[in-house]
Parts: C-alpha cells; sequence; structure tokens
C-alpha cells in the first residue's frame, strides 16, 4: 500500500504530577489515499492526541517523536509552526461530534458557509466575488445532500436538526477540497437514520472525490462497509490493524475480540465470541502498565506480556501482541 499518511512509531509523553506518561506508545497508522481508515479506542486511549499530532494542533510541553510522521511528502516533524500550519490548512479538515463547536451561534449559515470560501478560489471585482460566494455556497451545500440551500442558508445553528448541523459543518470542512478529513465520532448522539445518512454522506465524498477518511469512534458498531482499513487503540498502543473485513471475522488480538463481543452486545444479539467483556477498568495515565498495556484485563496474558509486544504481521493484519487468538492458516 502505498500511504498518504505514514504514520512510524509516534509517541507523545506527558507530563505528570508522577513523571512523564506515553498517551501516544509507538503507534503506527498509514492511510492510503481516497481511503477510509477507521481507528477505534475506548475513551481515553489517545485517539484525539493523535488527530492533534497529524493536524499539528501540538502543545510545545508535549514530547513528541517518531521514526516517521509523513503527509504526503511532506516530513510533518520537520516543518515548523507556519510552514504546518500551511499543509494542514490547505490539505487536512477535521469534523467532530457536536457540530455546534464548528458553527457561529450568531451568524446566519449562508454567511459562515461563504466565508468558509478560500478567499484564493475567488477573482475580479467585488460584486464578482460576492456572486461567485454565493454559488459556491450553494454548490457546497449541494455537494453534502442539500437541495432547498435559499431556506438553509438564512437559518441560524440553533435552527438545524442535529444531521443538518453535521451536514453543514462538513460542507464548510470541504470547501477548501481537503486532502484528508479526520471525522472524530461525528454521529454518536444522533440517531441510527441521521446516523446512516452522515456516514453515506462521507462515503461518498471519499469515494467522488478521492478524500481519505481518518474515521474515529469509540465503538465498533459504528465502522461503516465503505471502511477499508481498521485500527484499534489501547491505552495508546496500536493492537491490531488491517482491512476492515478480515480483522472484524478473523481478530487476532484479545482486544479486537473483546470489542466485537461488546459491539454484538449492544446490538443484543447472542455473543458468541471467546471473550464476553473484559475485566477490570481502563487504567490511568498515572498508572499505566508496563508492556502490553492490555496485559492485566486480558484472560490470555502470560508473563511475557510484561514486555511490550511488536507488530506481527500475517497476510495484510498486523498486531501485538505475543499469544494471537489464532494461526494464519487457521481458518474456524
Ligand atoms: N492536554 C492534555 N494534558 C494532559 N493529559 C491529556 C491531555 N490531552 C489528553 N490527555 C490524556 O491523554 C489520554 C488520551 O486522551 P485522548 O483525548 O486522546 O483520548 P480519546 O481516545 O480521544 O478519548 P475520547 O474518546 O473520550 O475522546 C487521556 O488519558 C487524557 O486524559
Amino acid at each position: 500500500m502505498s500511504a498518504i499518511l505514514d504514520i512510524r512509531n509516534l509517541s507523545i509523553e506527558l507530563a505528570t504530577d508522577n513523571g512523564p506518561v506515553r498517551v501516544l506508545d509507538r503507534f503506527n497508522l498509514q492511510l492510503a489515499e481516497g481511503e477510509i481508515h477507521t481507528l477505534v479506542g475506548e475513551s481515553g486511549s489517545g485517539k484525539s492526541l493523535l488527530a492533534k499530532a497529524i493536524l499539528g494542533f501540538i502543545n510545545p510541553r508535549w514530547k513528541i517523536t517518531a521514526d516517521r510522521l509523513w503527509w504526503r511528502h511532506y516530513d510533518l516533524l520537520a516543518l515548523n509552526a507556519s510552514q504546518r500550519r500551511i499543509v494542514t490548512g490547505r490539505d487536512m479538515a477535521m469534523i467532530f461530534q457536536d457540530p455546534s463547536t464548528y458553527l457561529d451561534p450568531n451568524d446566519k449559515v449562508g454567511a459562515q458557509l461563504r466565508e468558509s470560501i478560500p478567499v484564493g478560489d475567488l477573482s475580479g471585482i467585488y460584486l464578482k466575488r460576492r456572486a461567485d460566494r454565493q454559488t459556491r455556497a450553494e454548490r457546497l451545500l449541494h455537494r453534502v445532500g442539500i437541495k432547498d440551500t435559499d431556506d438553509v442558508m438564512e437559518r441560524y445553528p440553533h435552527e438545524l436538526s442535529e444531521g443538518l448541523a453535521q451536514k453543514i459543518s462538513i460542507a464548510m470542512a470541504i470547501a477548501h477540497n481537503p486532502k484528508l478529513l479526520i471525522a472524530d465520532e461525528p454521529t454518536t448522539a444522533m440517531e441510527p437514520n441521521t446516523r446512516g445518512q452522515i456516514y453515506r454522506l462521507l462515503a461518498k465524498l471519499s469515494g467522488s472525490q478521492g478524500m481519505s477518511i481518518l474515521m474515529i469512534t469509540q465503538d465498533l458498531t459504528a465502522v461503516i462497509p465503505e471502511s477499508q482499513r481498521i485500527s484499534l487503540i489501547y491505552c495508546g498502543q496500536l493492537m491490531e490493524t488491517g482491512p476492515t473485513e478480515e480483522v472484524m471475522q478473523k481478530p487476532y488480538h484479545p482486544y479486537t475480540d473483546a470489542m466485537l463481543s461488546m459491539s454484538l452486545f449492544n446490538q443484543e444479539t447472542a455473543p458468541k465470541t471467546r471473550l464476553p467483556t473484559l475485566s477490570g477498568a481502563i487504567p490511568t495515565l498515572q498508572h499505566m502498565p508496563i508492556g502490553c498495556r492490555l496485559g492485566p484485563r486480558c484472560p490470555y496474558a502470560r508473563s511475557a506480556c510484561i514486555h511490550e509486544p511488536g507488530l506481527t504481521k500475517r497476510g495484510q493484519v498486523e498486531f501485538a501482541c505475543f499469544f494471537p487468538l489464532r494461526e494464519e492458516d487457521d481458518h474456524e
């Protein structure tokens, strides 16, 4: 796979009262052009910090190291802050769980959309630029599936339904045609119908425009069929990554299996996997286990797990576990 985003052994270390803690621990992620890649992990596992590291929203007190943090042909860690802002502003965008964080409550949708259109895309005298902005804003709304553009543009954000507000925030995020969209739990609080609409829209945008999407979620039930690859993160460590269907049908890692059990349980289907849930709780920052951080909660853990497992590659899947649930030719 040729990766447009290539992250190898990325660590982020934060200072805490008990000393430095690695909240992201030698994390790997590769994203191909036009691909939807879903990152799954429970609350506090480091998903948002990873997104921040990619986008360059970095606190200067964080210690960030990586063997590779490349976006297209840019070595992101080698860029200074202003170069980084240029690359991020031109190529990347992000949408959030709550679209209202993106929208100004005091301004009508139309004005905000027109404002999101890059100045460089407009030319000519003031009146022509204004008319062009309006046309571009209407086109943006069409791209996110909104037909009644006049009505929507006249509304204030509080007059929008959740789904409509998220579509507007997506429209604003894609106004500059980003090559990477990071979607941080974009549908968490939504009802299933609206959720489906937003997912279909994101899949369409990725398919029609070759935009790569990093979809972040806590929950495997939110993984959409269009997601080509999936990565599972636990306490800042990569557990398993690979083609979505393969990972979800035949996981190697006990963590993936546990997450699958939980999602089946949430769907009220009889759970048939080996691990109903994980015992214990997610460790706090101050008490990160050494070695494999899943160790204290993993029923398959043995003494070797106090060492950090490297990544094992089997076909297109990679996992970090000394005791995988199956062998390569295990087609149970
Ligand atoms: N600025 C910060 N200072 C100190 N600790 C932080 C900071 N940002 C995040 N953390 C800690 O780092 C860990 C990872 O946080 P992060 O927000 O990336 O998790 P997450 O997987 O995105 O969780 P959620 O799904 O709840 O958003 C958490 O333990 C969090 O408390």
